[in-house]
């Protein structure tokens, strides 16, 4: 790894770099299950790419394989730097990982564990203890040189883990993930240092996580893995606003998703059958499926309206008659569902003083209905 440079002398990467990692279809796995299947990624110098996905879908496989700790059973191009790492271990790759569980030496002192990596790497003791004492003053732990790891919080120890992670000043830092052992309040504020961290140094971030509103706040873009496939990749307000597909929705947190017939689709815009009804949305889909064929149509809580009487008749809007079901109190806001020709609908009232008391229709703007994939 290079030592030529500083964190200081970190710049922004010159637009249209050439990337700084490359996969191309790589296929890896474990005992007969697939973990990855013909999956391609790419990362510019300088981008916080977040790798996102539940349990099982892959997103761990994949940080391995960029970091040399799994070898691939099949790949076509496995790129860091523009160099082809497939026979490179991973000790000699320009990449380090910060795990969730930090894998620190605990009852070694913090600077020890900083160290560590430049030790085995035959770094003379002041050059390490200079450059722990500067990556330590990154994380905010300038003064914990010397305490024992078993004496430090949770979140202290995972800003040891991320000055371990940075002190060889790799081209890419990879983040498996960081911050799931850490409680809520801690998890934010880390959220917006790792956002600082990322904009200051400069380098390029790979970041795992399974938490929407992780990847939705932290990241220049996103891919969404499902079972070892990429379902949608791009940045965050377009895989918010867009998803293509009821899985992809559906993680992104859109509460309302049926399933109907494609009716008519022209310009960017669907009709869809539904429950004996048509609904009419933005097609965020893929390709565009035959007319007939299943698709999925999908709306958040907070942009259904309930009103007790029948709405003004409007081109802009989906109307359908309902009856109120449930009410949950959740504080800031009011999670109401109502039963509809489509199914049960929950929509999120802000202001419930002004609510419906007694809601016999539910209307949305034919804008904030997505028609995608099913
Ligand atoms: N060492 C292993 N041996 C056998 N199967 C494995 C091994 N590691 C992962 N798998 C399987 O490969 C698939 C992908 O696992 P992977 O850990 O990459 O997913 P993940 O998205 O990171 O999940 P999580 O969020 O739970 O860590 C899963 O089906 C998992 O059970």
């Amino acid at each position: 790894m290079s030592s030529s440079t500083t964190f200081a002398d970190a710049a922004p990467a010159p637009r249209h770099a050439p990337p700084i990692l490359e996969i191309v279809n790589a296929v890896h796995a474990y005992d007969g299950v697939v973990a990855l299947d013909n999956v391609s990624v790419s990362a510019a110098p300088g981008e916080f790419l977040t790798i996102l996905g539940e349990s099982g879908s892959g997103k761990t496989t994949l940080l391995r394989l960029i970091s040399g700790l799994e070898k691939p059973y099949r790949v076509g191009t496995l790129k860091l730097e523009g160099v082809d790492v497939r026979e490179v271990p991973a000790f000699q790759r320009n990449c380090t990982t910060v795990f969730q569980n930090y894998a620190l030496f605990p009852h070694m002192s913090v600077g020890a564990n900083v160290e560590y990596g430049l030790k085995v790497r035959g770094l003379p003791p002041k050059e390490r203890e200079a450059r722990a004492r500067e990556a330590l003053r990154l994380v905010q732990l300038q003064e914990m040189y010397d305490r024992k790891v078993h004496q430090l919080s949770g979140g202290q120890r995972q800003r040891v883990a991320l000055a371990r992670a940075l002190v060889p000043r790799p081209a890419i830092l990879l983040l498996d993930e960081p911050l799931g052992a850490l409680d809520e309040k801690l998890r934010v504020d880390m959220q917006v240092e790792l956002m600082q961290l990322h904009k200051q140094l400069g380098m390029t971030f790979i970041y795992i996580t399974h938490s929407q509103e992780e990847a939705l706040t932290m990241s220049d873009r996103i891919i969404l893995m499902r079972k070892g496939k990429i379902e949608q990749a791009g940045p965050p307000a377009e895989i918010f606003d867009s998803p293509i597909s009821s899985f992809a929705a559906k993680f992104m947190g859109v509460d309302n998703c049926f399933e109907g017939e494609l009716d008519a689709l022209a310009d960017g815009w669907a009709s869809v059958s539904v429950g004996g009804r048509r609904i009419d949305g933005r097609w965020t889909g893929k390709a565009a499926p035959k007319l007939g064929s299943k698709v999925a149509v999908g709306m958040r809580a907070e942009w259904l309206q309930l009103a007790d009487t029948s709405p003004e008749p409007s081109t802009g809007h989906n109307v359908l008659d309902c009856v109120a079901e449930a009410s949950i109190y959740k504080g800031k806001y009011l999670d109401r569902t109502v039963k509809t020709p489509l199914g049960p609908l929950k929509a999120r009232i802000w202001d419930a003083a002004s609510s419906a008391r007694n809601p016999s229709f539910v209307r949305w703007k034919k804008g904030d209905c997505i028609v995608m994939n099913a």
